[in-house]
């Protein structure tokens, strides 16, 4: 309490403290710790003792300690000078509730004139002959005159730190200051270019893993893997996208977005890798395509519970949490056995999002937890038949030409099958199956093996699907041997006019028909026999995705004080470094939302996302609960260290298993992920920039989902303080900057 009157009875299990007579008379201010790391039950500290303040003895008005951290627990309480002897003991019981009720082993406790009697001691609670809870005590009692409580209640008032931002409604608006129209504000001259940095590089292992060789072809001896780099250069098969590679160029500029200060950009999605502006070939980064059969692939590892064979087939469990966790295992215990499998079926003419829309509906799925994986037929045509068939290749009346592809289909067929069978869950097979004999084909072949959903696309704008002409001449191996645009671009159009005339929409079995849904509005969705929770997951998604350019800027909060003193989780304001970025970052977007007619700015509900973003001006705010910070359950508040020092297995058992590790009374990296879908369905939805000022886990999660991160990767992606990643989202995929406002 610091006044000249303090009395410092400290006892603690390691000895008693200091005493001091008492000459200031006034009023005994006691504050009781105890301290254990193991807890027991929902059993909390408890207080009683001889006077009317701490129960008379009676067990139910024995006063509760208070949690002052993960281990330690508190109470403190005032007593008038006249209390001659003060007896108490601790007990353990339930905040709300009198049993279990169990007193402390030994003697009373006891203050006699203020002084505290006796040695001191620990705290034993014996549960059973074999079970005990032992906690260290610490006692301190100051003699305080009414002025000195006075002084300090107010000492403590000012100190306080209440939640600075209590009272800001879950969505608001900062008006703009007068006279300063939107945009226009005096502190623009800011040049968004020098806080660029590099993005990193698409992660190797994986996207090299997802472009594994068709098993099938390779099993046939078509070719042997030095073969597939030579005969399909333009295809990454074996290797993975390099930074230069993976530069996009937008045909057709003036119909497409291009944002403001854009420079270099990388993909971290499912298309891109063309040159220059003005060459027309490019490379073609088929990420996410494949037929792993032979070589499990890491993330196939990752989505499965163990990988144990259960006769060649391991047990699907999804390295998932919450609702996905739950449907797969009813689906195990309750459906038919192909249900466990569900092959999703693109059916479509050329050119309309078949590959693209294969490619993000994999990543979804797989984002949950769900073991996915895409077949793509055009891959195993050019691995079977060259890179550089003509356009009568594909005509209805050739027939070596249909038996060429049939075979193809039914070979990635296969092997989706097989790799079903060995636990695989959602087969996204890519492929025109553009009348029904392919499509009878098929789902014979599926019989017994899986339930086949038909995903069609349909697109009824001429505009839009003389684009995708465009850009597939520029990103397909197809044409990558092809020098003149024109000529593959003619190529290419007789391609397309010798399917739509066989083409046979989808009128059987389930279906998903996809009409017109590449702005998102004024399409439409039709769906035929669905039922099932994968499928009814997959519908929704795929009735909230779009096409619409826009940027989504995701940033963690400014540094807090906590990040400061290195403690994780807790509530704290920014620091002044915080202060900074916060500022930073309101220039940042207020430039670079400038020519925006529409933005919004999402926080978690933790302050110090709402006050980094506080100054921001302009755009709604929405503060939403899924946004906050990892719930680091008991161990709030405390820092790595402390956590392994004292409770060592979980920070072990955090260490091996960072993914799935949930804190004890908190979440795990998966929980965060489910809690996470809805904002990944309504920034699929939005066609506005979206702001998303949240914590280093959360974006971690948000992030792997654009970037197309296997789930195990997540826990550990970096995410720096005071960065900006800008997600820009459009025709060709998902494309990455990064700005750092501060060193
Ligand atoms: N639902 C859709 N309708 C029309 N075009 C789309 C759709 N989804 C994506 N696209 C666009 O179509 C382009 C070509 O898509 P792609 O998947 O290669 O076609 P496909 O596989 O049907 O030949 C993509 O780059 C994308 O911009
Ligand atoms: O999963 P790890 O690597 O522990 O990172 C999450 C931690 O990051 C922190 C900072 O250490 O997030 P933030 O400051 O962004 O809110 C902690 O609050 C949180 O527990």
């Amino acid at each position: 309490m610091g006044t000249s009157s303090s009395k410092n009875l400290d006892s603690s299990s390691h000895g008693s403290g200091e005493e001091k007579d008492d000459h200031g008379g006034g009023q005994l201010y006691v504050s009781l710790k105890m301290e254990n790391y193991n807890l027991k039950g929902d059993l909390v500290p408890h207080v009683y003792g001889s006077v009317p303040l701490v129960g008379s003895w009676d067990t139910s008005k024995a006063l509760p300690m208070e949690r002052e951290s993960t281990s330690m627990w508190e109470l403190s309480f005032v007593v008038p000078p006249n209390h001659e002897t003060l007896d108490f003991k601790f007990l353990l019981k339930p905040k709300y509730n009198n049993v279990p009720c169990i007193e402390e082993e030994g003697s009373n406790r006891q203050f006699m004139g203020g002084k505290l009697q006796g040695v001191a001691r620990l705290a034993v609670f014996k549960f059973n002959t074999e079970e005990m809870l032992e906690y260290q005590v610490f006692i301190k009692a100051n003699r305080v005159s009414p002025f000195d409580l006075a002084a300090s209640w107010r000492a403590y008032q000012e100190n306080l730190e209440p939640s600075t931002v209590r009272g800001i409604p879950d969505v608001s608006i900062n008006s703009l200051p007068e006279g300063v129209e939107n945009g226009s504000s005096t502190s623009l001259d800011l040049d968004l270019e020098q806080y660029l940095v590099p993005a990193p590089p698409t992660s190797v292992v994986y996207a090299a893993n997802l472009t594994e060789t068709p098993r099938s072809l390779k099993r046939g001896g078509v070719f042997s893997n030095a073969d597939v780099s030579i005969k399909d250069t333009s295809v990454s098969v074996d290797r993975p996208a390099t930074i230069k590679e993976m530069e996009v160029v937008i045909p057709d500029p003036p119909k497409l977005f291009s944002p403001p200060g854009m420079v270099e950009s990388k993909s971290v999605g499912t298309f891109s890798s063309l040159q220059k502006q003005d060459s027309y070939r490019g490379l073609y980064v088929d990420r996410g395509v494949g037929s792993p059969r032979l070589v499990k692939s890491a993330s196939a590892h990752t989505l499965t519970s163990g990988g144990k064979t259960d006769s060649g087939a391991k047990n699907s469990m999804p390295a998932a949490a919450g609702a996905v966790a739950a449907a797969a295992v009813a689906d195990q215990m309750l459906g038919p056995k192909e249900d466990m499998h569900l092959a999703i079926v693109l059916v479509g003419l050329p050119a309309r999002g078949k590959t693209f829309t294969a490619a993000k509906l994999t990543r979804y799925l797989r984002w949950l937890g769900h073991d996915t994986k895409h077949f793509n037929v055009g891959k195993y045509r050019r691995l079977k038949h060259g890179t550089n068939q003509s356009a009568d290749f594909f005509r209805g009346d050739n027939p070596e030409g249909m038996e060429a592809r049939n075979e193809v289909a039914a070979l990635a067929m296969d092997d989706m099958t097989a790799w079903m069978q060995e636990g695989g869950q959602v087969g996204i097979f890519d492929a025109t199956n553009s009348t029904s004999e392919r499509r009878n084909m098929l789902i014979k072949m599926a019989e017994g093996k899986c339930k086949i959903i038909f995903l069609e696309t349909i697109c009824n704008d001429r505009q839009i699907i003389e684009r995708n002409i465009r850009l597939k001449i520029q990103q397909s191996p197809d044409y990558a041997d092809e020098p003149d645009f024109e000529a593959g671009y003619q190529d290419f159009k007789r391609r397309l006019d010798n399917y739509e005339k066989m083409y046979e929409p989808v009128n059987e079995g389930s279906y998903i028909k996809m009409i017109d849904m590449v702005s998102g509005h004024g399409g439409q969705i039709q769906v035929n026999n669905i039922s099932g929770y994968l499928p009814g997951r997959i519908v929704f998604f795929l009735v909230n995705t779009h096409l619409t350019p826009r940027p989504i800027l995701l940033t963690r909060h400014g540094e807090s004080r906590d990040n400061v003193r290195t403690r994780i989780g807790g509530d704290t304001p920014l620091s002044g470094n915080g202060e900074l970025y916060a500022k930073k970052l309101t220039n940042f977007v207020e430039k670079r939302l400038k020519n925006e007619r529409a933005a919004s700015i999402w926080t978690s509900t933790l302050q110090r996302t709402i006050l980094t973003a506080n100054q921001i001006v302009g755009f709604p705010k929405i503060q939403w609960r899924a946004l906050d910070e990892i719930n680091a359950g008991v161990c709030d508040g405390m820092t790595y260290e402390e956590i392994k020092k004292n409770m060592p297995e979980e920070y072990e058992s955090r260490k091996k298993d960072k993914l799935r590790y949930r804190y004890p009374r908190g979440e795990s990296y998966l929980d965060v992920i489910q809690r996470l879908e809805p904002v990944i369905i309504e920034l699929e939805r939005q066609r506005a920039p979206v702001v998303v000022v949240s914590h280093q886990a959360v974006l971690r999660a948000l992030y792997a989902y654009f970037a197309d991160r296997p789930l195990q990767e997540i826990p550990h992606i970096e995410m720096p303080l005071h960065t900006i990643i800008e997600i820009q989202m459009g025709v060709t995929g998902v494309q990455e900057k990064r700005y750092k406002l501060m060193d």
